[in-house]
């Protein structure tokens, strides 16, 4: 039997039209907008896609948003000035710093940088702490994301068990939290693992963040399992293009699992949509003098 298909594109439509509503609310409440500032060093195209996408979105839904595109060459002390700079701007309510960061840039000092409580990604370790503790606040987006479609897919998470494939700051270990908090019982897996197709097939709920083309076959999976596919891959299409995959095999997959989550189409618009919400949460907190 075929696999339901998560539809992520339309599900963050769900999603942001609740935001907007909320920033309307906002707005009649405290008479300004939220905002949220997105920071790009560099000049990887897929991350400049990716941020005037945050951008844009964010303008939609009656936010202010604007973009810093920075020099790849930029001092690190820059950087960090400017994040110091919008920690202490009162109209700024959400910082993301894409990642990743050129090289020459030191990844921890910046993030470590951003005020907790404008931490939209959810990547500073207070906000990790305090979700790792069972008090989460400002919680990544991704995994928030993933939350959302399994809630679609309806699938009973208490006591399930689910199995995590990858064990990022940004992805596997935040969606991991989430899901214990769900009373999941959760399995993190990564490069170390042995015998993972033998791991993954134990798992009722199956999250793959990876970052390797259709890793998850179709023996990795349990039949009617939920799987939900974060990884973003550009590969050879074949005809002189590319296309984006996942970590799984999605054809391969969907004739076992009950439920799949696509890409392009599932985790992905997600992610922007909680990024939304992340910064409204945030603008709330502040105004009401919270943090
Ligand atoms: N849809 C979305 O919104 C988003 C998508 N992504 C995508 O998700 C994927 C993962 O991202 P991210 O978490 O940042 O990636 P990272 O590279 O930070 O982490 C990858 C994880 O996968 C593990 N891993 C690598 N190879 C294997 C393997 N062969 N078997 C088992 N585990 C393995 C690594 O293990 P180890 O720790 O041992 O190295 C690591 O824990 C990427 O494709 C990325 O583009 C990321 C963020 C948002
Ligand atoms: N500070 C920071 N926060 C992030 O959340 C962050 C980051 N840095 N760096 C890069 C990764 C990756 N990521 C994606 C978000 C949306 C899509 C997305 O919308 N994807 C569309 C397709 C986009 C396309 O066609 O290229 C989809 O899956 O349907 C993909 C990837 C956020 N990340
Ligand atoms: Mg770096």
């Amino acid at each position: 039997m075929a696999a339901r298909i998560l539809d992520g594109k339309k599900l963050a439509e769900t999603v942001r039209a609740e935001v907007r509503e909320g920033v309307t609310a906002f707005k009649a409440k405290y008479g300004r907008a939220p905002g949220l500032e997105v920071i790009l060093v560099g000049d990887d195209p897929a991350s400049q896609v990716y941020t005037r996408n945050k951008e844009k979105a964010s303008n939609e839904v009656g936010m202010r948003g604007h973009l810093h595109v920075l020099p790849a060459s930029t001092p690190e002390d820059d950087v960090l000035a400017l994040v110091q700079r919008l920690n202490a701007d009162e109209a700024t309510d959400g910082i993301l710093v894409q990642l990743p960061l050129p090289k020459s840039i030191r990844e921890q000092r910046i993030l470590d940088a951003v005020d907790p409580a404008k931490d939209v990604d959810g990547f500073h370790p207070i906000n990790a702490g305090l979700l790792a503790s069972g008090r989460p606040r400002l919680v990544p987006c991704t995994p928030l994301g993933c939350m959302r479609l399994l809630a679609l897919a309806e699938v009973p998470l208490k006591g399930a068990h689910a199995v995590v494939v990858g064990r990022s700051n940004i992805v596997g270990k935040p969606v991991a939290q989430l899901l214990l908090a769900e009373h999941a019982t959760v399995t993190i897996a990564h490069s170390r693992t042995k015998d993972l197709a033998a791991l993954c097939r134990e798992a009722d709920v199956l999250v793959a963040a990876v970052g390797k083309a259709e890793l998850v076959r179709g023996n990795f999976v349990k039949p009617g399992a939920v799987v939900i596919d974060v990884g973003i891959n550009r590969v050879d299409a074949g005809n002189g293009k590319t296309k984006l995959v996942g970590d799984v095999a999605y054809a391969e997959v969907a004739e076992i699992a009950s439920a799949i989550t696509p890409v392009p189409g599932g985790v992905g618009p997600m992610t922007i949509a909680y990024l939304l919400q992340n910064t409204l949460t945030a603008a709330h907190a502040r105004a009401a003098g919270s943090t």
